[in-house]
C-alpha cells in the first residue's frame, strides 16, 4: 500500500477523500472540528511537496439532492483558517465548474468540492459517477477513515481509475491504533461500552469477549440486561427483543472468564429532560414512570476504580444522556478516569468516535488520552474484524 509519506506529490493534483461529516449547529457553526484537524498532516504534506489538493466529502445524509443544510460551503471559513490560505469551493462535485476549477488549480492551492451525496450515485457506488470524479485529479488519496466502511463511489469505486492510490495519515493512524488494541493489548485490558442500543454494539461486544479482561457496560443498553435478569426498569430504554441476546452475552462472558461489570445504581428521572426530577436507586429497582438516564455514584466509584488500574482501555459510547448536563456525571467521571489511567498508569487509551469523542473533547481531555478515533461505525466494523471497502480499495 502506498502511503502519503512515501509519495511525492510535486506537480500533482491530489483528489483526496476526507470525512468532513462534522456536526453543525443551526447557524452552521462547526461544533466539533476533530475530523477537520485530523486531515492537516495529509493535506500539508501534499501542499509542501508542491502539489495541490482537491478535497471531496459527504456531509449528513441528504435525501433530495442539493440542500442548503447539507452544503459543504459552510465549512469554508473554518478550512481557510485551519490551512492558513484561501480554500476554493466548487458548488458541484462533478460537471463543468468543478472541472474548470480543478484544471486551474495551482501548486499549494486547495479546492473543496460540494457534497458528494447530492448525487444518489455516490452511495450506490456508481462506476460512471466515480469515473467522472476521477478525471479531476492525477492521484487518489483516501484519508476518510470515518467513511471507510462504506463502499461508495468516492471511498472505494473511484480507486480503480488511478494508477496511484495513496493511504492518508488519518487512515494509517486509525488502523495502527485499532491494531494495538486488537493485537497487542497490555493487561489488564478494560473495554467500556455505552450508548443507547445493544443491537449496534453486539458484534463488537462478542469480539471483545475473546480479548478483554473486564467489560464495563453502561448507558442505555444496560436496562435491557437488567430487565432480562428480572429487574424493574420503569420506562428506561429497552430493546425487548434483545433480552435473550443479553443473557447469551452474560453466559458467554462467564464461559470465557471475562468479568462483566454493570451499574449497581442509577440516576433516574421522571421525564426525558435535563430539568426532570431526579433520584438515585439501586439497579433493578427503578419505579414505574421513571427512567434511568445516568449511572449512579456507587457505579461511578466501581467503574473508575477498574478503569484507573487498566493498562489498555477501549471506550465507546456514553454512560448516560450526557447531552443533558444533569445526567453527564457518569460519562465525565469515566473520561477523567481514562485520563488518569493514561497519565498515571501508562495505559494505552483509545476512544471510539462519535459521542464518546465529543464527550472527551468537550471536557477538554482530547489531548490527554492516547488516541481519539475519527470513526464511529467504521471503527466498530474494523474492530469486529471486517474488511473495510475504503481500505481494501487502497491495496
Ligand atoms: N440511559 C440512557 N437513556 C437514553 N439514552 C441514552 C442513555 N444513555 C445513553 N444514551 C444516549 O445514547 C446516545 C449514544 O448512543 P449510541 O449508541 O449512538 O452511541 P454511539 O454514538 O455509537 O457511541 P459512539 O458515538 O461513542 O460510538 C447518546 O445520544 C445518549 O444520550
Ligand atoms: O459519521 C460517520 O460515521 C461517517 O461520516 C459515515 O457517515 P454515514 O453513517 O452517514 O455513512
Amino acid at each position: 500500500m502506498k502511503t502519503v509519506d512515501s509519495y511525492n506529490f510535486a506537480g500533482k493534483k491530489a483528489l483526496v477523500r476526507v470525512d468532513f461529516n462534522v456536526p453543525l449547529d443551526k447557524e452552521y457553526n462547526i461544533t466539533d472540528d476533530t475530523r477537520i484537524k485530523a486531515t492537516i498532516p495529509t493535506i500539508t504534506k501534499i501542499l509542501n511537496d508542491g502539489g495541490s489538493a482537491i478535497l471531496m466529502s459527504h456531509l449528513g445524509r441528504p435525501k433530495d439532492g442539493p440542500t442548503e443544510k447539507y452544503s459543504l460551503k459552510h465549512l469554508i471559513p473554518t478550512l481557510s483558517k485551519t490551512f492558513g490560505r484561501e480554500v476554493k469551493f466548487a458548488d458541484d462535485c462533478i460537471g463543468q465548474s468543478a472541472t474548470d476549477l480543478a484544471a486551474s488549480l495551482q501548486p499549494g492551492e486547495i479546492l473543496l468540492l460540494e457534497n458528494l451525496r447530492f448525487y444518489k450515485e455516490e452511495e450506490k457506488g456508481d462506476v460512471a459517477f466515480a469515473e467522472k470524479l476521477s478525471k479531476l485529479g492525477d492521484v487518489w488519496v483516501n484519508d476518510a477513515f470515518g467513511t471507510a466502511h462504506r463502499a461508495h463511489a468516492s471511498t472505494a469505486v473511484v480507486g480503480q481509475f488511478f494508477d496511484d492510490r495513496v493511504c492518508g495519515y488519518v487512515m494509517l493512524a486509525e488502523i495502527e491504533n485499532a491494531d494495538k488494541i486488537l493485537n497487542h493489548a497490555e493487561r489488564p485490558f478494560v473495554a467500556i461500552m455505552g450508548g443507547a442500543k445493544i443491537s449496534d454494539k453486539i458484534l463488537i461486544i462478542e469480539r471483545l469477549l475473546d480479548t478483554v479482561d473486564t467489560l464495563i457496560i453502561g448507558g442505555g443498553m444496560t436496562y435491557t440486561f437488567t430487565k432480562a435478569q428480572g429487574g424493574q426498569i420503569g420506562k428506561s430504554l429497552l430493546e425487548a427483543d434483545k433480552q435473550e441476546l443479553a443473557l447469551e452475552i452474560l453466559k458467554k462472558a462467564k464461559e470465557k472468564g471475562v468479568n462483566i461489570v454493570m451499574p449497581v445504581d442509577n440516576v433516574c428521572a421522571d421525564d426525558f429532560s435535563n430539568d426532570a426530577n431526579r433520584q438515585t436507586v439501586a439497579t433493578g429497582q427503578i419505579p414505574d414512570g421513571w427512567e434511568g438516564l445516568d449511572i449512579g455514584p456507587e457505579s461511578v466509584k466501581l467503574f473508575t476504580g477498574i478503569v484507573e488500574g487498566a493498562k489498555t482501555i477501549l471506550w465507546n459510547g456514553p454512560m448516560g444522556v450526557f447531552e443533558f448536563p444533569n445526567f453527564a456525571t457518569g460519562t465525565n467521571a469515566i473520561a477523567e478516569a481514562v485520563v488518569k489511567a493514561t497519565e498515571e498508569n501508562g495505559a494505552f487509551s483509545l476512544i471510539g468516535g462519535g459521542d464518546s469523542a465529543s464527550a472527551i473533547n468537550n471536557a477538554g481531555y482530547g489531548d490527554r488520552v492516547s488516541y481519539v478515533s475519527t470513526g464511529g461505525g467504521a471503527l466498530l466494523e474494523y474492530m469486529e474484524g471486517k474488511t473495510l471497502p475504503g481500505v481494501a480499495a487502497l491495496q
